[in-house]
């Protein structure tokens, strides 16, 4: 089974627990689209899933395989909120380091192909954004997770972002979450909303009204 799947999570910062029992799964083929209100969690699973926080329990297989970290599988990319390029690397030098099976087509890409001799912290804050977006989806990992992609991207470079990722759906798995909840719509297969620390599916806009995440 191809699969990235994720039950029990529970984490607290101190007294306060932020999720308190989280199922997640995401096939090849799918992309999920995690919303939730500011502070609900949504970072926290990511870097949880990922292998940046150790939280009180998680159960994480991967392929059907039991890890505790998903980066130690290696078939888990992470984008995070921020930067997490260092600045003074140039953008053929990232392309050596990142890509290896789809190299040939992310240097097809404009924004790489155009800038390759550019360091990335000379980039335009939302060139900078989607070249960190392509390092993650072009690397050979087979689950994605994507925190705020969108964010500093004008709407042709969102819309440019969101081709990536369909095009790339076929052979990966996806985990996207955004404020810019039309463009999550937009690319997800399915939606999960988390509130009050737990996961809910969401079928319908009306859902999201709901469950208090879009206004009435
Ligand atoms: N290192 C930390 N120590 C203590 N509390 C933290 C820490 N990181 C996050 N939190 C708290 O945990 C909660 C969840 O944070 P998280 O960043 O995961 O939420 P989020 O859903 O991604 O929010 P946003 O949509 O605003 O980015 C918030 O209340 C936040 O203040």
């Amino acid at each position: 089974m191809q699969e990235l799947y994720i039950d029990s999570v529970n984490h607290r910062y101190g007294e306060r627990e932020v999720l308190s029992s989280i199922f997640l799964n995401c096939k090849i083929g799918e992309v999920v689209g995690l919303l939730g209100r500011n502070g609900s969690g949504k970072s926290t699973l990511l870097k949880i899933i990922f292998g940046d926080i150790k939280p009180r329990f998680i159960h994480l297989k991967i392929d059907g395989q039991f890890t505790l970290k998903g980066y130690l599988s290696k078939h888990i990319a992470y984008l995070p909120q921020g930067y997490f390029i260092p600045h003074y690397l140039k953008v053929k030098d990232l392309v050596q380091l990142y890509a290896n099976i789809y190299r040939e087509q992310l240097l097809e890409v404009n924004v790489v192909k155009l800038n390759l001799n550019e360091k990335v912290g000379n980039l335009s804050g939302g060139s900078r954004r989607l070249i960190e977006a392509l390092f993650v989806i072009y690397s050979d990992a087979k689950y994605v997770l994507l925190d705020e992609p969108f964010s500093q991207l004008a709407p042709l470079v969102a819309e440019e972002l969101k081709q990536h990722i369909l095009a790339f759906k076929a052979h990966k798995g996806f985990v996207v979450t955004d404020h810019y909840y039309q463009q999550i719509l937009d690319v997800s297969t399915r939606i999960v909303l988390i509130h009050n620390g737990c996961n809910y599916a969401i079928n319908t806009e009306d859902d999201l009204i709901l469950n208090g995440y879009l206004p009435s």
